[in-house]
């Protein structure tokens, strides 16, 4: 396969900056690679680590020569990270991303960067990690990448940040950013901030109890400490940046909670049994499609056991 790109800037050092270069490094050799993060620290760890062919001073220098670029930064600030780089950006150039959610990306990355051919992506593959240390290069294997183009994007182009998830291993589905936010908001957004609520809700009884929430904390409390152990920043931008759709579907989730209450208060066994049926179903549906990322093989074979 002739790879993609000659050379991919990544804008944005943490974990999915790293992994999207690590991902470069192993399935596209001869590919030339730049970075460049807001935070001296971050780019003095990614010079350490050899993130990057170069680590740049700014993010137009890292932009410089390249023919894809990648920002790798929350959502919040993707606007600010397109301007910083725009200096620096060929005019054939195409630029991406891997944020979480779509819609109001897209709209910042069209005015920050006017005329530029901007295809945004988001692969659905991460971990509670963040930072310079944390990315690997089997992040995206065997994980759904979905691509939301504009409607008058440049097929060609499309073509080519398809094949860029495809070489590092990931599916790749294609929908409009609108659609994207509404899926993403019950099948990932809704999940974190229910993780992060049970956990500050089972802190706050910790006062009360002791320490008896840590001690008897099973499996289910144990997997909530993990997705509430996500970045703040990251998951901060993402709520105010998917507020509409996570809304909608915050509503619709506290009226099914508030079902499942009636029927614990007025004793329907058989309402929760049938319910408990209906979710049991859905899980093993996961499992059957080879979807299942609690199998400690899942698409990491060589990662540096970043995820617990
Ligand atoms: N963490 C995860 O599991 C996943 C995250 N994403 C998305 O990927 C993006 C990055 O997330 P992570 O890598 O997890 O975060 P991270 O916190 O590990 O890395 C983000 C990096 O961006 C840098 N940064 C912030 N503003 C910047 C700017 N204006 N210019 C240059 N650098 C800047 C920060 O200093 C930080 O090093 C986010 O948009 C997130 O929604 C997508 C899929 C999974
Ligand atoms: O660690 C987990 O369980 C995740 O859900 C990772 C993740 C976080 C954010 C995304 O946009 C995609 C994947």
């Amino acid at each position: 396969m002739t790879a993609p790109f000659r050379h991919v800037a990544v804008i944005g050092l943490g974990l999915l900056g790293g992994s999207v270069l690590h991902a470069v490094r192993a399935n596209l050799p001869g590919t030339a690679t730049s970075g460049y993060d807001a935070d001296p620290v971050v780019r003095a760890r990614a010079r350490e680590l050899g993130l990057a062919d170069t680590i740049a001073d700014s993010a137009a220098q890292a932009a410089q020569g390249a023919d894809l670029v990648v920002l790798c930064v929350p959502v919040g600030a993707m606007e600010a990270a397109a301007r910083e780089l725009a200096p620096g950006l060929a005019p054939d150039c195409i630029v991406t991303d891997v944020g979480s959610s779509k819609a109001s990306v897209a709209r910042a990355l069209a005015e920050a960067l006017p005329g530029a051919c901007v295809i945004p992506s988001h692969p659905v593959a991460g971990t509670e990690q963040s930072g310079p240390d944390a990315g690997f290069a089997t992040l995206f294997r065997n994980r759904w990448c979905i691509v939301t183009p504009p409607a008058d994007a440049d097929a060609a182009a499309v073509a080519r940040v398809v094949s860029l998830w495809e070489a590092f291993g990931a599916m790749v589905e294609m929908m409009d950013a609108e659609h994207h936010d509404m899926v993403l908001a019950v099948t990932s957004h809704l999940p974190h901030l229910i993780a992060y609520t049970i956990v500050g809700t089972a802190s706050d009884l910790e006062k009360v109890t002791e320490s008896e929430v840590i001690k008897f904390s099973a499996g289910g409390f144990r997997d909530f400490t993990r997705i509430a152990a996500s970045d703040p920043t990251m998951w901060r931008d993402v709520f105010l940046n998917n507020r509409d759709a996570v809304l909608q579907m915050l509503q619709r989730f506290t009226e099914d909670l508030t079902e499942l209450q009636k029927a614990i208060r007025k004793g329907d066994g058989q309402f929760l049994f049938d319910h408990f049926a209906r979710t049991r179903a859905i899980r093993r549906g996961i499992i059957e499609m080879g979807q299942d990322d609690a199998r400690p093989d899942f698409g990491r074979s060589d990662h540096n056991g970043a995820k617990g």
